[in-house]
Order: C-alpha cells, then sequence, then structure tokens
C-alpha cells in the first residue's frame, strides 16, 4: 500500500472559548462554516495532507476546549505540538488580551521538563513557528 504521506507536523489551537477555533479547522480542512457554537470538550483533532514541492504533508491540528475546566486535558497536549495558533477574535478585545496568558501557560508548561523527562527535548513549539 502506497505511503499515505511523507512528514506529519502535530499543531494545536489555543485561545478562549467562543473565538472561533473549531470553525477556523473546518474551514481549513472541510471548507465548511457551521454558525453554532458548540463548545469543544477536552480535545478534538482533524487533518489535512497537502502535496507540497511533491512532498505529502499531513498536518494533524488539535483543537481544545478553551473553557478554562478544560485546561488540565489541553496542557497535556502542548507537549506533542510542533507549533502552536494563538487564536483571538477580532471582535472581543478580553480574548486579545488573554493571549498573553495562553503564551504564558504555554511556557510555563514547556519550561519544566522534569515533569515530563520523555518529552525534555522537545522544542519550544512558540517558538519553532
Ligand atoms: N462572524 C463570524 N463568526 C464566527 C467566525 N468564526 C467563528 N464564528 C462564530 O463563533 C462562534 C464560536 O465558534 P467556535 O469555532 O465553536 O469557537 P471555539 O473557539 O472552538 O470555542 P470552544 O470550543 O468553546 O473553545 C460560533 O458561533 C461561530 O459561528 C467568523 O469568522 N466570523
Amino acid at each position: 500500500m502506497a505511503k499515505q504521506y511523507d512528514v506529519l507536523f502535530r499543531l494545536l489551537l489555543l485561545g478562549d472559548s467562543g473565538v472561533g477555533k473549531t470553525c477556523l479547522l473546518c474551514r481549513f480542512t472541510d471548507n465548511e462554516f457551521h454558525p453554532s457554537h458548540i463548545s469543544t470538550i477536552g480535545v478534538d483533532f482533524k487533518m489535512k495532507t497537502l502535496l507540497i514541492d511533491g512532498v505529502k504533508v499531513r498536518i494533524q491540528i488539535w483543537d481544545t476546549a478553551g473553557q478554562e475546566r478544560y485546561q488540565t486535558i489541553t496542557k497535556q497536549y502542548y507537549r506533542r505540538a510542533q507549533g502552536i495558533f494563538l487564536v483571538y477574535d477580532i471582535t472581543s478585545e478580553r480574548s486579545f488580551q488573554h493571549i498573553m496568558k495562553w503564551a504564558s501557560d504555554v511556557d510555563e508548561v514547556i519550561s519544566f521538563p522534569e515533569r515530563c523527562p520523555s518529552c525534555a527535548v522537545s522544542p519550544n513549539p512558540l517558538l519553532t513557528f
């Protein structure tokens, strides 16, 4: 069976609840828009394969819940990501101000490799993109 992809990138969407992370992902993977807001529970993901210069690039995008109560779950995904999108709603100044908080949460998780020794060599996903 032919290999389905040559390289895999794991990316993560982070931001306040309701800023449009799921919509952004649906638009990117399926070119669809669903106007209803059904809060993500924990973490969900979608994939898309792109052909770039003859290389099959599979992009796996993890869509996290913006609600605070799921953060124990969502933080477990920060280290596995090779890139993180910090998403805000352009009509919500508050969601923009919270971007600093999301970024510092990521920094906090990845700055303490002793919490997860097997992940100690992971690059900082906020610095690599
Ligand atoms: N006008 C407008 N509304 C949007 C856009 N993108 C998303 N929305 C609306 O924003 C609401 C929330 O979108 P979601 O994508 O579910 O938000 P989310 O960030 O995934 O929310 P959580 O799963 O709770 O973290 C929905 O009611 C969408 O219809 C946009 O580009 N324009």
